[in-house]
């Protein structure tokens, strides 16, 4: 293996993923490196879900392996994949009882930070950039779907980590935001480096990725 593969963000080589009895990820190769921003395109129930999970270690694969910046993910501990790997899930990850500033903070607070000034700073541009800088002050529940998902595209980038998992993270938003959060990712993977998979079914934004992949039935087909 050459020493540029060994140090991918991610890589996995024969990925395979069963919910029982029923395989829906048949033998996934890939290898992301720093800096680019990579589309996972595919209909629904194609396995994009299930591939990123496994690929931020949410999931165990029943074969193959997952390697995290050269180092296989298995027997890793948590808090090192939770310093390493934000994501962007469908379900949304904000704590309801903490405003969508707070919320931000909270992810620099779990790995065992204490919140500066400079915190504060940061999660107010970064809410900016998502345009809810009006809405910083707000618990979850007062916020729409979309504005839900913008304040999660906010809280992964403010992690910092350098691998970025996002699944769907333009579904509840229209055209021009949806792209707009398009745009904040791509800037993110080249400013800091960060190797950032998106899945979607959104091809409207597709020329901001550097490489798109195609997944079919669980199997990458380009
Ligand atoms: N927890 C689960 N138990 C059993 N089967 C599951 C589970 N989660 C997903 N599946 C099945 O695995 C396959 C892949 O699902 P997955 O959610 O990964 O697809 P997806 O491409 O992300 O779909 P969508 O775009 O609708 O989110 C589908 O056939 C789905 O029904």
């Amino acid at each position: 293996m050459t020493a540029a593969l060994a140090t991918a963000p991610l890589a996995l080589r024969g990925v395979r993923h069963s919910y029982g009895d029923a395989e829906v990820l048949h033998g996934v190769d890939l290898t992301l490196d720093r800096g680019e921003l990579v589309a996972l395109l595919g209909p629904s129930g194609s396995g994009k879900t299930t591939l990123l999970a496994v690929a931020g270690g949410l999931l165990k694969p029943t074969a193959g392996e997952v390697s995290l910046l050269g180092a296989d993910m298995t027997g890793q501990r948590l808090d090192r994949i939770a310093r390493q790997v934000a994501y962007i899930l469908q379900a949304g990850a904000l704590i309801p009882y903490l405003t969508v500033q707070e919320n931000l903070i909270a992810r620099r607070v779990v790995t065992g930070h204490r919140p500066t000034a400079a915190d504060q700073r940061d999660a107010a541009r970064l809410l900016a950039a998502v345009d809810l800088a009006g809405k910083a002050g707000r618990y979850p529940d007062r916020l729409s779907g979309g504005e839900r998902q913008r304040a999660c595209v906010a809280q992964a980038l403010y992690t910092g980590a350098p691998v970025l998992l996002a699944d769907e993270p333009t579904a509840s938003l229209d055209r021009a935001r949806g792209r707009a959060v398009m745009e904040l990712l791509a800037a993110h993977a080249r400013d800091t480096g960060a190797a950032v998979l998106v899945a979607t079914h959104d091809e409207r934004s597709l020329d901001l990725a550097g490489r798109t992949l195609a997944i079919e039935d669980g199997v990458l087909t380009g």
